[in-house]
């Protein structure tokens, strides 16, 4: 449905486009219907009450109550919208300007606008009313500049997104000057944001300066504005409330109209962001399901879209796992095992593309789960340990809640038989129930992960992936939580992907390996064959690279040479042979497939390394 049909349909939008318009009509009629009655004195008439000719009563020299509320409506809206586009004008400038000056200034002006919000808005315009001294300019004047620092903070946030932008960095190249950055490349993309900011910004105006002619620090007799008519009704409210009810209804309502007018500009806003809200095509169902897989990945590619361009960090990644086993996934600082984890635990940010031929988790085809179901199907089947068990604990939670809260919403337990099984999940993990009672900073850094691996526990998952889940423990804590994992996956017949760097580890603890390299899987063996089996020339080198207590001291730690491909140039052949000891001619040109080696090993290489090579 295009915008303005949407529009059509939305009550908020007529209804504040009627009220705008009976706002603007009352501005411009007003004065010509009922100027002359409202500035006529009427000394038959002072004072008196609603009655057929006068509906608001007469004020002290007998002039008509409605006919002055409604005369004022024209300076009330005036000065209200001249102390917003003042107070916006200099915010959005001050704001803006942060994103084409130096560091320097930046620095400057982000302190001076901190330093102006650290007081509250009306405050400074009511000093600075007093200041400017009593009247309409000065009123208007004082609430404009107490508007700068809100303006400000608004533009600088909107500014700093645009100055990251290619298109901003490609004006600097061409040497535009800071006005023109301005105007042709900052302020034109943060407009609509602003404007919404500046409709809301009125409705407060025309209240703030309503207060201070109440007070009598705003428009002075004889012109008048709805705060002053205000202000002379309040003398007589007790005997007549209508004098004063009249203007004060008049404020409401012109402050409403604008509020209900940012809301529709915020529907706009929010409808125009910068996300591409073209409908997905439905997900083509999974391949079919193989028996007994814990988890079936095939064909798994992510795409992500970054400042520099789409990269592609995993591709045609494809692994399973049976009940039980524990299977390592290593590779590189930037392989692309942690998405790969992420892309099935469907905790990917938004804007990542995934695509796969199958997604299977406990035989459950996730591509075409509708969300809600798909959610409850990964909370009970999948539990994840990440590397930082400080951060994927709440801190202001006890170990209790923590541990319950998931198996009451997705098991509905009673409070009772949730604590039974988080003592349960404890006592598993070699942890004393007392510790229920405790929060996270209490406990050590190996007992965190190990009550993030109860946490997991408590759902009974048929798959526990653990992303570098003893990378921040020290190393005897390290041996006992991988103990404490292949302890239980025998016990439950939990399956376990153990993503780490650490091939050492991987290759002593895990029963198969899938090797990754530069986003894909470069060779799949059983961990037993890591030393003499390993036949891609990747797994070789990381091999290789591990030191062990025999090696000379004085010789440099062998490591892998050269460095990972640039995700932003993928290259068309096979990603590690700018790297690769054994490339030969066509490794360039085109990307090996995997291939079976035997019944457990597969790998990706146009010229692997012979068995008996890699035996010796
Ligand atoms: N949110 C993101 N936006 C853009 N690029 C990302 C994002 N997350 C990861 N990447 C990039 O994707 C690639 C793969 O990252 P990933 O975290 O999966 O690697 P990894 O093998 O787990 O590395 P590490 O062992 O350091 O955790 C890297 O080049 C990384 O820079």
């Amino acid at each position: 449905m295009s915008l303005p049909r949407r529009y059509l349909r939305s009550p908020t939008a007529w209804i504040s486009a009627v009220m705008l318009a009976s706002l603007v009509v009352l501005a411009l009629a007003a004065p010509l219907l009922w100027g002359t009655a409202a500035g006529r004195p009427d000394p038959s008439a002072v004072l008196r009450g609603p009655s057929a000719a006068h509906p608001f009563g007469t004020d002290d020299l007998g002039r008509d109550v409605l006919a002055r509320v409604l005369t004022a409506t024209r300076p009330s809206l005036l000065l209200a919208l001249a102390a917003t586009l003042l107070g916006a004008t200099g915010g959005v400038l001050l704001g803006a300007a942060t994103a084409v000056v130096g560091r320097r200034a930046r620095r400057l002006l982000t302190a001076l606008v901190n330093l102006l919000l650290a007081f509250p808005a009306l405050l400074i315009a009511l000093f600075l009313a007093v200041v400017f001294g009593a009247g309409a300019g000065g009123a208007v004047l004082a609430l404009a500049v107490a508007g700068v620092p809100g303006f400000a903070r608004l533009a600088q946030t909107l500014a700093a997104a645009v100055a990251g932008t290619d298109h901003l960095a490609a004006a600097r190249v061409l040497g535009l000057r800071r006005h023109r950055l301005l105007w042709r490349h900052v302020l034109p993309n943060i407009a609509e944001p602003l404007l919404l900011a500046t409709t809301t910004a009125a409705g407060t105006a025309l209240v703030a300066l309503s207060g201070l002619s109440f007070l009598g620090l705003g428009v002075q007799p004889p012109a008048y504005d709805w705060g002053q008519l205000l202000n002379q009704g309040l003398d007589r409210i007790y005997a007549d409330p209508l004098p004063a009810l009249a203007p004060g209804l008049a404020i409401l309502y012109a402050a409403l109209t604008f509020q209900l007018l940012g809301e529709v500009l915020a529907g706009r806003v929010a409808r125009r962001g910068p996300v591409d809200r073209t409908p997905a095509p439905p997900p083509a169902p999974s391949g079919p399901a193989e028996e007994g897989l814990v988890l079936q990945v095939e064909d798994l590619s992510v795409e992500l879209p970054t400042p520099d361009g789409t990269i592609r960090p995993v591709h045609g990644v494809s692994l399973a796992l049976r009940p039980g086993e524990i299977v390592g996934l290593v590779g590189e600082s930037g392989s692309g095992k942690s998405l790969t984890a992420l892309a099935i635990a469907d905790l990917l940010p938004e804007r990542a593309r995934i695509t796969r031929r199958t997604l299977r988790l406990l035989g459950a085809d996730l591509a075409t789960l509708p969300p809600r179901q798909r959610h409850r199907h990964l909370a009970t089947g999948l539990a994840m340990v990440f590397q930082n068990p400080a951060s994927a604990l709440n801190p202001s939670l006890r170990i209790s809640t923590q541990l319950t809260e998931a198996v009451r919403a997705h098991r509905t337990a009673s409070r009772a038989q949730a604590t039974a099984q988080a003592v349960g999940a404890l006592r598993r993990v070699g942890l004393p129930p007392a510790l229920l009672r405790s929060r996270p900073h209490q406990l050590s850094g190996g007992q965190r992960q190990r009550v993030m691996i109860a946490s997991g526990l408590m759902l009974r998952p048929g798959l526990i992936i653990a992303d570098e889940p003893t990378t921040a423990l020290d190393v005897t804590v390290q041996r006992q939580i991988t103990r404490l994992l292949a302890d239980l996956r025998q016990e439950t017949a939990t399956a376990v992907l153990f993503i780490s760097h650490d091939i050492a580890l991987v290759g002593e603890f895990c029963e198969r390996v899938l090797v990754m390299y530069a986003g894909t899987i470069v060779e799949a063996l059983p961990a037993d064959r890591l030393a003499t089996g390993a036949r891609h020339p990747y797994t070789r080198a990381l091999v290789a690279s591990v030191p062990d207590l025999a090696a000379d001291r004085d010789r440099p730690l062998p490591t892998v040479d050269g460095a990972p491909p640039d995700p932003l140039a993928p290259a068309p052949g096979c990603p590690f042979e700018p790297r690769c000891p054994r490339r030969l001619g066509h490794c360039a040109e085109q990307a090996p497939p995997m291939d079976d080696l035997d019944a457990v090993q597969r790998v990706a290489c146009w010229n692997p390394v012979p068995a008996e090579v890699a035996a010796s």
